[in-house]
């Protein structure tokens, strides 16, 4: 029989080589790629249970925020045969709201050992999982620590891998970037003409909608956007679909473009203040976002989208912004897929233009290069910088435990959330809390905040379509999901939009926080803790419920929250 972990009795752990070990982290890996390209964001988990008899027993992996988490999944699909099993995790699970579902659902399984692919790379998240198991008498297993050797590298090579742009967030201020471009075999992007459609074969430009997909936005240059006229949509046929991010200077850009077709997928035009004003009015009326930079600098724009919470970004432009991006150290990996066709052209572009380098011994090597043949084409890829290795900087218990509310050493006097996986998170409308509100028929549940109040948008419309929409939003699968459902059909049909929605959605959310910050009383107490700091919702670009890039915004979702925390707390509540 399989041992168990019972109280007074030892646990008996499973052996298994390092070569199954590998083996075994591998598959983790590939199943926590399993979500990308299908939802966003994208931190990967992937979960998977091996009996003693060495019998994979459950599979799973995490779809998507706030949906069921890869171990539960796993755990659920082994049933009774977890017991003395080893779980396999990519990456250790971020319990990032203290409620501790994938560390429980491993403990209550009857796992008895876990092997880790690497730790959260998130520094408030890092170890805590890893020490949550252990002292509850699981054996944990992190590659690298306490594997080592060089199949267990390789191993763990493929969990970074996996989850590369979440390391990037956690070591740099810009998102993880791939450049991507077709070239034909005499190194040209387009004719000399700069007509450049087609270089790649179909299968190659299928294999370009995947990158896509995994990708949170896809940048061009103003060139290509009148040159190209292009899409830059997925068309993998539903799923995530990236923001299309345009850089230009002059903004002089064409009236009509497909980019200004939002339906396909959100457009953002990023330009220099004060450039044609009229035209920037008439994007907006089109539903295109404009942000402006006083002075346009990639990097600028990049740590911009970093703090919007971008993780990935496909750059899909010609060699002037090419250049501009890899000399200001954006580009992590490049992906170049090289078409056996010669075109010619003394002045046809060419995929990265003046880099200033003069000598062969200047160029940029870059390392772990996969070719592979993509239909009559040649894939080259590989890194320009190295995924960052986390290993040496395991934080001490002190920095692990300086975020937690309850034994904060100092008091911040502000405290900015944003991202369901930054440190407070949990303030977030995205974090995986459901919340029962009444309704006529009783007590409903809504998934997350942001569900309910993406639905209640177009709630009591007298329109049938509209009613359907709502259910739409109620299942969608994650608070992601609602969020674009909800804010795509708000733009596309300001009619099904609740005439008094100007009016009410203030109370709505309210009331979904007032729910949500009752029923869970770990977020309860995480929020009394801040008490005398300012909340604010650092969203750059939501200048109604976030607090703007420079604190212009009005923070109302700060503002309930510090209202709710004063209710709370018995103060007499002041109106926001
Ligand atoms: N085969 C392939 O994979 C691809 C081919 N192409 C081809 O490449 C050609 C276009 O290439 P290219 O002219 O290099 O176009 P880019 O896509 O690189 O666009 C350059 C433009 O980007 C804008 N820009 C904004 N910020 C910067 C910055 N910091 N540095 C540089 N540019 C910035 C400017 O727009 P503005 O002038 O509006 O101010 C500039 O003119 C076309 O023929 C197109 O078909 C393009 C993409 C991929
Ligand atoms: N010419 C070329 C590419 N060009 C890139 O694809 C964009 C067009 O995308 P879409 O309009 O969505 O089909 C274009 O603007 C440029 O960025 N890509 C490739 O994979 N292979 C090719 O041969």
């Amino acid at each position: 029989m399989a041992p168990s972990l019972v109280a007074n009795s030892a646990p008996v752990f499973c052996k298994f080589s390092h070569a199954e070990d590998a083996a075994y982290i591998r598959r983790a890996a590939d199943i926590a790629d399993k979500s990308a390209g299908f939802t966003s964001p994208h931190p990967n988990f992937g979960c998977l249970i091996a009996t003693s008899a060495g019998k994979v027993a459950g599979e799973g992996y995490l779809y998507a925020q706030g949906t069921k988490p890869a171990e539960v999944e796993a755990v659920e699909a082994g049933g009774s045969f977890c017991r003395g099993a080893t779980a396999y995790l990519n990456m250790e699970p971020g319990d990032c709201h203290g409620d501790h579902t994938a560390v429980s659902a491993l403990v209550q399984a009857g796992i008895t050992r876990v092997v880790v692919g690497i730790r959260n790379p998130l520094q408030h998240l890092r170890g805590q999982a890893v020490r949550a198991l252990r002292s509850q008498g699981l054996q944990v297993h992190v590659l690298g620590e306490d594997l080592q050797s060089k199949i267990i590298e390789e191993a763990r090579k493929s969990c970074l891998l996996v989850n590369a742009p979440l390391i990037h967030r956690a070591t740099s201020r810009v998102p993880f970037s791939v450049f991507k471009y077709a070239m034909t075999l005499d190194g040209k992007i387009a004719a000399s003409s700069g007509h450049a459609a087609w270089i790649s074969s179909k299968t190659s430009r299928d294999r370009v909608f995947d990158l896509r997909g995994r990708s949170d936005a896809v940048v061009v240059g103003g060139n290509t956007v009148r040159r190209d006229n292009p899409r830059l949509t997925a068309r993998h046929g539903g799923g995530h679909t990236p923001m299309r991010i345009v850089l230009t200077q002059t903004l002089n850009l064409p009236e009509e473009a497909n980019l200004w077709d939002v339906s396909d997928a959100p457009t953002i035009v990023v330009t220099q203040r004060g450039a044609r004003r009229k035209f920037q009015k008439y994007l907006a009326s089109r539903g295109v976002e404009v942000v402006e930079f006083d002075i346009l600098n990639s990097r600028d724009v990049m740590e911009y989208f970093h703090d919007r919470g971008y993780l990935s970004i496909l750059w899909e432009c010609g060699g002037t912004l090419a250049a501009s991006a890899i000399s200001s150290g954006l580009i992590h990996k490049v992906f170049a897929f090289v078409a056996p066709k010669i075109i010619g052209g003394k002045n046809a572009p060419t995929p990265v233009s003046e880099l200033g380098m003069v000598e062969m011994s200047q160029a940029l090597d870059l390392v772990d290069i996969c070719y592979e043949q993509v239909g009559p084409d040649m894939l080259i890829s590989g890194f320009l910088q190295p995924i960052p290795d986390l290993m040496p900087v395991i934080p001490s218990e002190d920095e692990t435990f300086a975020i937690d509310p309850t034994v904060t050493p100092y008091e911040p006097s502000i405290i900015y959330f944003y991202k369901t996986w930054d440190p407070y998170g949990a303030f977030s409308n995205f974090s995986p809390h459901p919340i029962q509100m009444p309704d006529v028929n009783g007590d409903v549940t809504w998934s997350s905040v942001e569900h309910y109040y993406q639905a209640h948008k177009f709630t009591g419309v007298n329109d049938p379509a509209a009613q359907d929409f709502v259910e739409k939003i109620k299942t969608a699968k994650s608070p992601e999901e609602a969020a674009r459902l909800g804010r795509s059909m708000q733009r596309q049909h300001p009619d099904w939009v609740r005439s008094d929605w100007e009016s009410v959605k203030i109370d709505i959310m309210y009331r979904a926080l007032k729910c949500k910050f009752s029923i869970y009383p770990h977020l309860n107490s995480m929020l009394l803790s801040t008490g005398g700091s300012v909340l604010v919702e650092a969203s750059p670009h939501d200048l109604f419920w976030g607090g703007g890039r420079e604190g212009e915004g009005l923070n109302y979702l700060g503002r309930l929250l510090m209202q709710l925390r004063s209710e709370f707390l018995g103060e007499s509540s002041t109106s926001i």
